[in-house]
């Protein structure tokens, strides 16, 4: 198992209350990023969707092109803030324009404020409880089809966005590709979030053994999307190291990599695997 150079280190879950105005809304990231990295941060997580209210009305207006600068302001704004404060930023989501088609997309940031990597949510919310809430984000965006796996100076990360979450097979890639930490910027809703959003966090750390750290906007966010909050970092026996409530907040707290090996060598259950048992391709045909 290869190990982060800096065994340990602190994290920043910047839990942000997205505004409707994007100007506002990258100042506020770029505060937050500043008060995590003057905590000690060296790595930190902004919510999804975080420059632009969760809306279908808002989403084509606040899109960036992330090859015109001009229209990039939230991207530039994360790329600077990496640099200037030499920290890697897992920079949550924000709407891609790509031809003519829209993406939720996470980029992730070096900490000398290089593009190390673009993770198109794959797993799009659709849900419809009767009486309750109704959201098909395929209306909005595209789906991305690449998993998303990026060696940083804090280690290697592998990323999903959200409903990403609920997908057991792209956690176990990203363990079975050396990832010791999934960060999940998330906006989990209210009606799944309370039974499922810390269930589905602590699930996907114990199975593959590893951390699982999530971000997500605040409730009083703009927009009509109802937000469950409660960012958390989560380490390899499942246990929740930090957590927040629904409110605007920066949480900043350690993650310990020696955890992941202590935990592997003492309860050895990814040695254990039977592939010759469970095969799952084809199941579905
Ligand atoms: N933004 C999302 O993908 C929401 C996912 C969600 O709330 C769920 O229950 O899944």
């Amino acid at each position: 198992m290869q190990e982060s150079s800096e065994p340990q280190l602190k994290i920043g879950l910047c839990q942000l209350s997205v505004t409707s105005d994007k100007k506002v809304n990258n100042e506020k990231a770029r505060s937050s990023i500043e008060y995590a990295s003057k905590q000690g941060a060296k790595l930190v997580v902004l919510p999804e969707l975080w420059n632009c209210p969760n809306s279908s009305d808002f989403i084509p207006l606040f899109a960036e092109d992330f090859e015109d600068e001009e229209s990039a302001s939230s991207f530039e704004t994360m790329s600077q803030v990496a640099r200037e404060q030499k920290i890697t930023v897992v920079g949550g989501s924000v709407p891609e324009r790509s031809g003519d088609r829209l993406y939720n997309t996470c980029c992730v940031f070096s900490s000398n404020g290089e593009l190390l990597a673009k993770h198109r949510k794959i797993h799009l919310f659709e849900i419809n409880m009767e009486g309750d809430i109704t959201f098909h984000e395929s209306d909005t965006f595209a789906a991305g089809s690449d998993p998303t796996i990026v060696d940083t100076d804090v280690g290697r990360i592998g990323i999903g966005i959200c409903h990403d979450i609920r997908f057991p097979e792209l956690a176990m890639l990203y363990r079975d590709r050396g990832a010791h930490l999934i960060c999940y910027p998330g906006a989990f809703n209210v009606s799944t979030g309370e039974a499922l959003w810390e269930l589905q966090q602590r699930a996907r750390a114990v199975d593959n053994q590893l951390f699982v750290a999530t971000c997500s906007p605040s409730r009083d966010s703009a927009g009509s999307y109802p937000v469950w909050g409660h960012s958390t970092l989560v380490n390899p026996l499942g246990e929740i190291v930090a957590t927040v409530g629904h409110d605007e907040s920066v949480v900043v707290t350690e993650v310990d990599y020696s955890a992941v090996r202590i935990t592997r060598e003492s309860l050895p259950i990814l040695k254990q695997r039977r592939e010759d048992v469970y095969q799952f391709i084809g199941l579905n045909e």
